[in-house]
């Protein structure tokens, strides 16, 4: 760590929704975290950068339990999902919502049907019901009147959109994404930027972002962690308009100043 924690730009309240503490992880002799621990706060637009093969996505993995770790704790809206049991992270995973880089929408099926698969595996509402969550959702996106669409009919943004509304089918407390923005054009992903600030505000959904958009992480980020392939942790954390000023570790003024990074 650099030391530079500070800044005050966050208007986010500090009620700790994640919390890892001390976590490892390996892959077989492939230590990937050593001893990594963060809070992501209700509220909060929190993004992870570093290098690539830093372990970004790795770490998303964690916090959504695909991985356990090799040590440590990971507590998810209060419940702790290190340890492998699969009551408690279909709990987790109810709460939360996820946007992977390809978007994952199924091809064969519609916009809405898309949209709709969460809530038929998690709920027991009615098919009327869902159909209106559903359009609710994919107008949330500015996707009202494509219900009826196939994926392969609408551009790659309008596709994150809509990964975005099947992601927020359920009411997540938490919502995470791998790299939003992969793939879109420079507009398109200012606009999705501006639909993911929009959402948080508007929703009050707490949001967990990989990127390496500088000018994202700008315009969306309450706080950033900074991972580092060679520390195999975290090398800064804090508000990133405060890192880009203050930060003295050579990765992360590297990085700020648009440098690419070695590790
Ligand atoms: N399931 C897995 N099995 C074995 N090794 C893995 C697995 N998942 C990730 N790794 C390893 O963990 C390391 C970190 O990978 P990860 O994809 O998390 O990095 P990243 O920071 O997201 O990279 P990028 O920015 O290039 O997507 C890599 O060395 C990768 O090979």
């Amino acid at each position: 760590m650099n030391g530079s924690n500070g800044g005050n730009h966050s208007a986010a309240p500090s009620e700790p929704v994640i919390v890892v503490e001390h976590m490892a992880s390996r892959f077989g002799d492939n230590l990937i975290f050593q001893d990594v621990s963060f809070q992501v706060n209700r509220g909060e637009i929190f993004v992870i950068l570093g290098g690539s093969g830093c372990g970004k996505t790795t770490l998303l993995k964690h916090l959504i339990g695909l991985y356990q770790p090799a040590a440590g704790r990971v507590v998810v809206n209060g419940i702790d999902i290190a340890t492998p049991n699969l009551q408690r992270l279909r709990q987790v995973r109810k709460n939360v919502g996820m946007l992977f880089q390809a978007g994952a929408l199924l091809g064969s099926l519609t916009l809405a049907e898309n949209v709709a698969l969460p809530l038929q595996e998690y709920t027991d509402l009615s098919e009327t019901e869902i159909d209106l969550i559903v359009k609710m959702k994919l107008a949330l996106v500015n996707l009202a009147g494509y219900e009826n669409h196939l994926p392969e009919e609408i551009s790659g943004g309008m596709k994150k959109r809509a990964g975005l509304a099947r992601a927020m089918a359920l009411d997540p407390a938490i919502l995470f994404f791998d790299e939003p923005s992969a793939g879109l054009d420079p507009i398109t992903a200012v606009e999705l930027d501006l639909l993911i600030k929009n959402l948080n505000s508007g929703l009050g959904t707490t949001m967990v972002i990989v990127t390496h958009e500088l000018e994202s992480i700008f315009m969306i980020a309450h706080r950033i962690i900074m991972l580092d392939k060679a520390a195999k942790g975290i090398i800064a954390e804090g508000d990133p308009r405060y890192l880009k000023d203050h930060a003295t570790d050579p990765k992360v003024v590297n990085f700020f100043n648009r440098k690419p990074m070695t590790s």
